[in-house]
C-alpha cells in the first residue's frame, strides 16, 4: 500500500473518531444540563437559610443528621457534575487533534492496532478508539523500537511484537504529517513543534515524550528520582507529564491535592498552568521556596532569594562565604539537632504566654514545668508534656475562675442573646447547674487566645533557642569574634523581625523539630524545579516537611544563577549524600531542544564541561555579538529589539540584576510595547520585555538580547551561570549586545560573530 492510500486510509479515521468526540460532546452537554438542574433542586430542598458553599461541603462538620444528609445529597451532586464537566474537558482536548500515535502489535498470536491520544475513548459498543497516552500498553509507543518488547500490566510483564510504529501530526481533523519510525518518536514532527513560535504559556509534549523523558515520566520506584539536565532538556515537561502519569496511575489514592511543586518564580506558575488541563488533569499545588518559607514563619520578614542574589553582587566576604555554606549544608541541621539532644540540662527558651496584655503563663512557669519532666525523655516529648500540662492549667482556671465575681458580673451583662447563642452553640441542657456550665463556656470563648497560643507553641522561642545553639557550637570555621559578630547580627535582625535566608531554615528545621509540628502527611510526591538554587539544609528541610513524600528534583548546575557566586560543589554528589539512605535514581540529560542548533552550540561553548550538551538539529541564525560605544549603547540595544520585535511576539531584554533592568528600561520609557517585568509580575505580556534573569528562570523566548555582555558586566568565570542561562533563554533568536569592550567570556567567538552595526 503506498504512503498516501494509507493516509487517505487515515484520514477517514481521524473523519470519523472527530464525528464520534463530537457526538460525546453533544451528549455530555445534555447531561451537564441536567446534572446542574438536579443540583439546583437539590439545593433549593435544602432549605431557605442552609444554603450551602457547595465548594466547602466536604470541609464543613454538622451534628444534625438531616442536615448531614441532605449536605452529602449536595456533596453528590455536585461531584456527579464535575465528573461530567471533567469528562468534557477530556473530549474538548481530543477534538481537533484526537491522537498523535499509533502501533500495531501481536500478542499471543492476536494482531492489534491502538491509537494513542491525551485520554481513553471508547465507542458504543466497549471498543476502545483512542488508548489513554499513560495506559500500561502505551509505555512501548515511547521506549519500543520495533520486534519484541516488553510493558507492564498489573500482573507483571506482558510480551508483544510491535510491528508497526506511526507518528501523526493532526491539526483542525487533518491529517499534517504522518511517519512510520523504528526507533523513539521521530525528528520530523519534533522539528516541526520546535519551530512553532513561543506561547504564553507551555504545551504539552505528549507527541513527541523522547526515551529518556519517558523513563523519568514514568518512574514509580524511586524515593528521590533527581534529574540533572542541560538547558531546554524538558525537565520542566518532564514534571508536567509526570504529574499527570502519576494522578493516572493512582487515581483511587491520589489527587492533584497530594502533590507540590516547588516553583521558581510567580511567572513560571502562570506559563505551566495550561499543560495539566490540556491533558484533562487539575493543577498541582504550587509554591515558591519563599513562600513556603514565608507561610511558616508568619509576622517575620524572610529575605528572599534575589534580593540575596542582589545583594550578593555587590560584596561577599569569605567569611560570610563559609559561615553561609556551613548553615546552607545539611550537617549544619543534624548539629542543632545533636546539640540540643546533647544537652538535657538546658531548658528551652521559653515565652511568656501573653493575655490583655498581661503574662498568664510567665516564661519562668513554663521553664519550671519543662524542668521537673523527666531529662531522659526526648526534647519533643518533655516539649508535649509541658504543652499538655499548660493546658491542664488552662483548664483548671477555667473551672476555679468560673464561679468568681467578675465572670458573673459578665454573665449577668450578656445580651438575651448572647446569653442563648452560648447555650446553643455548646448544646447545653437545662439543668440545675446550668449557669456553672455557661460561665465555662464563657470563660473558653475568652481565653481562647492563651488555648491558641499554646497549640501553636508560641510559648516556645525558637529563635532564642537557636542563637543558644550557635552560642554553644565550638565551630573552627571562622575565629570566634567572625562567629560573635555573626551572632549578634542575627540576634539585631530578629530584633525588627527580619531573618535571611539560611538561618530562617535552621530556625524552622530546629522549631519542627522540638515541637513535632510543620509536618504534613498528606503530601506524596513533591517536585522541585531549578533545585540548582536549593541549598541542602533547605532540601533537608522540606524532606522533613512532607514525610510521606517522593521527590523529584530536576535542575542543571550550568544555571546556578543565584547562587554561583560562593557555591563551589556538584549537584548531583551533594543530592546523592544528603538522601544516601533513600532509593535515589539519577538520570542525565544531556539533549536540548528548546534552540536552534546555533544557540545551544554557542551557549555550551560557555560552558567548561559544555561538550555533553547535544544540540537538536533545528537550523537558525548564528547568534550576533553587537558592540556598541557608550553614546551609542541605549540607542542600539533599543533598534536592535525593536527590529526583533518585527519579526516576534515577544523579545526579552535579559540583564544580570534588577537595577539594570530598571536602567534599560528608563531608555525605552517612552514605547508603550515596552515592560519592565518584575517579580510580583504573575504573567508575561507581549512586546519587548526587560527583566533581570533570575525572573526569566524556567522560561523560554522566541528572541533574547543580552543586555550588556561587556568585560565590565561579565569579568571573569563567576559570570558563566549567568550568562549562558540568558543565552539558553532563546529559541530561535539570540543577539548579545556589548556596550565598549567585550567580555573575555565570548572571546572565542567574538570575531566570527561580531556584526557590523
Ligand atoms: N519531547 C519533547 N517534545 C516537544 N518539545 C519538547 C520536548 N522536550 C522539550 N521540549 C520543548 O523544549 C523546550 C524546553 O523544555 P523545558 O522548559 O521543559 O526544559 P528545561 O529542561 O526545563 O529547561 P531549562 O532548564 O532551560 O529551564 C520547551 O519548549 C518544551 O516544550
Amino acid at each position: 500500500m503506498t504512503i498516501n492510500q494509507s493516509k487517505a486510509e487515515e484520514q477517514q479515521r481521524v473523519d470519523s473518531v472527530a464525528k464520534k468526540i463530537d457526538k460525546k460532546i453533544d451528549r455530555v452537554d445534555q447531561s451537564i444540563a441536567q446534572a446542574h438542574q438536579e443540583t439546583n433542586r437539590i439545593e433549593r430542598n435544602y432549605g431557605e437559610n442552609t444554603k450551602v458553599n457547595t465548594t466547602e461541603v466536604d470541609d464543613q462538620m454538622e451534628t444534625n443528621a438531616s442536615v448531614q444528609q441532605q449536605k452529602q445529597l449536595v456533596y453528590l451532586a455536585v461531584e456527579n457534575e464535575n465528573i461530567l464537566n471533567s469528562n468534557k474537558l477530556k473530549l474538548e482536548n481530543l477534538q481537533g487533534s484526537p491522537y498523535f500515535g499509533r502501533i500495531d502489535i501481536v500478542e499471543d498470536g492476536q494482531k492489534d492496532t491502538l491509537y494513542i491520544g491525551t485520554s481513553t475513548l471508547q465507542d458504543d459498543d466497549g471498543e476502545f478508539l483512542i488508548y489513554d497516552w499513560r495506559a500500561p500498553i502505551s509505555g512501548i509507543y515511547y521506549n519500543g523500537v520495533l520486534g519484541k518488547v516488553h510493558y507492564k500490566t498489573p500482573n507483571g510483564t506482558a510480551e508483544v511484537d510491535l510491528q508497526k510504529k506511526r507518528q501523526f501530526q493532526i491539526i483542525n481533523n487533518k491529517i499534517k504529517n504522518m511517519f512510520d519510525t523504528n526507533e523513539t518518536v521521530g525528528d520530523e514532527i519534533l522539528q516541526s513543534v520546535l519551530g512553532e513560535y513561543s506561547d504564553e504559556y507551555m504545551k504539552n509534549i505528549v507527541a513527541t515524550i523522547q526515551h529518556e523523558q519517558n523513563t523519568i515520566i514514568r518512574d514509580t520506584r524511586s524515593d528521590i528520582l533527581l534529574v540533572q539536565g542541560v538547558a531546554g532538556s524538558g525537565k520542566t515537561s518532564a514534571i508536567l507529564q509526570r504529574v499527570a502519569y502519576l494522578l493516572y496511575h493512582s487515581r483511587s489514592t491520589m489527587t492533584a491535592d497530594n502533590i507540590v511543586l516547588f516553583s521558581p518564580n510567580k511567572l513560571f506558575s502562570n506559563y505551566i498552568s495550561e499543560v495539566l488541563p490540556s491533558l484533562g488533569e487539575r493543577n498541582m499545588r504550587q509554591v515558591t521556596l519563599n513562600e513556603f518559607i514565608s507561610l511558616r514563619l508568619t509576622g517575620v520578614q524572610v529575605e528572599t532569594l534575589f534580593e540575596r542574589y542582589e545583594k550578593d553582587e555587590r560584596n561577599l566576604p569569605e567569611t560570610t562565604i563559609k559561615i553561609r555554606l556551613y548553615k546552607e549544608s545539611g550537617a549544619f541541621l543534624d548539629k542543632l539537632e545533636q546539640l540540643e539532644n546533647d544537652n538535657p540540662n538546658h531548658t528551652l527558651d521559653f515565652e511568656d504566654v501573653i493575655f490583655e496584655g498581661k503574662p498568664f503563663f510567665t516564661k519562668e512557669e513554663i521553664s519550671d514545668i519543662y524542668d521537673h519532666v523527666n531529662h531522659a525523655y526526648h526534647i519533643p516529648d518533655r516539649f508535649l508534656r509541658t504543652k499538655n500540662a499548660l493546658i491542664k492549667r488552662l483548664q483548671k482556671r477555667i473551672h476555679e475562675d468560673r464561679n468568681e465575681d467578675w465572670v458573673q458580673d459578665e454573665i449577668d451583662n450578656l445580651s438575651d442573646e448572647d446569653f442563648q447563642q452560648i447555650i446553643t452553640d455548646h448544646n447545653i441542657e437545662e439543668s440545675t447547674n446550668q449557669r456553672e456550665i455557661i460561665a465555662e463556656e464563657f470563660l473558653r470563648d475568652r481565653y481562647a487566645p492563651i488555648y491558641n497560643a499554646l497549640i501553636n507553641n508560641y510559648f516556645f522561642n525558637p529563635y532564642k533557642e537557636y542563637l543558644y545553639l550557635l552560642n554553644q557550637m565550638d565551630q573552627t570555621l571562622v575565629s570566634d569574634s567572625v562567629w560573635q559578630t555573626m551572632i549578634e547580627s542575627i540576634d539585631d535582625q530578629i530584633e525588627t523581625h527580619k531573618l535571611n535566608l539560611s538561618d530562617s531554615v535552621a530556625i524552622l528545621y530546629l522549631r519542627d523539630l522540638v515541637t513535632e509540628s510543620g509536618i504534613n502527611h498528606a503530601i506524596q510526591h513533591i517536585f522541585i524545579d531549578e533545585v540548582q538554587d536549593y541549598t541542602m539544609a533547605q532540601l533537608k528541610y522540606i524532606a522533613h516537611s512532607f514525610p510521606n513524600a517522593k521527590m523529584t528534583l530536576l535542575g542543571d548546575r550550568a544555571q546556578d544563577v543565584l547562587t554561583s557566586s560562593y557555591r563551589r560543589n556538584d549537584l548531583v554528589t551533594e543530592v546523592n549524600e544528603l538522601f544516601k539512605n533513600k532509593k535515589t535514581t539519577t538520570i542525565t540529560l544531556n539533549q536540548s531542544y528548546r534552540s536552534t542548533a546555533e544557540i545551544t552550540n554557542f551557549a555550551k561553548k560557555l560552558l567548561p564541561n559544555g561538550e555533553d550538551v547535544k544540540a537538536f538539529s533545528r537550523q537558525g541564525e548564528d547568534p550576533v555579538i553587537k558592540i556598541f560605544d557608550d553614546d551609542d549603547y541605549y540607542e542600539g540595544l533599543k533598534e536592535t529589539a525593536k527590529k526583533l520585535n518585527q519579526k516576534y511576539e515577544t523579545v526579552a531584554i535579559l540583564t544580570r540584576n534588577e537595577s539594570q533592568a530598571e536602567q534599560v528600561y528608563t531608555h525605552f520609557s517612552d514605547e508603550s510595547i515596552v515592560t519592565l517585568v518584575d517579580a510580583d509580575f504573575r504573567s508575561i505580556p507581549k512586546g519587548i520585555l526587560i527583566l533581570p534573569i533570575y525572573l526569566a528562570k524556567g522560561l523560554e523566548f522566541d528572541a533574547v538580547v543580552a543586555h550588556d555582555v561587556s568585560k565590565e558586566n561579565y569579568p571573569d568565570e563567576r559570570s558563566i551561570d549567568v550568562l549562558y542561562t540568558i543565552c539558553t533563554r532563546a529559541m530561535h533568536d539570540l543577539i548579545l549586545c556589548v556596550d565598549k569592550d567585550i567580555s573575555p567570556l565570548l572571546a572565542d567567538e567574538s570575531s566570527r560573530l561580531i556584526s557590523e552595526k
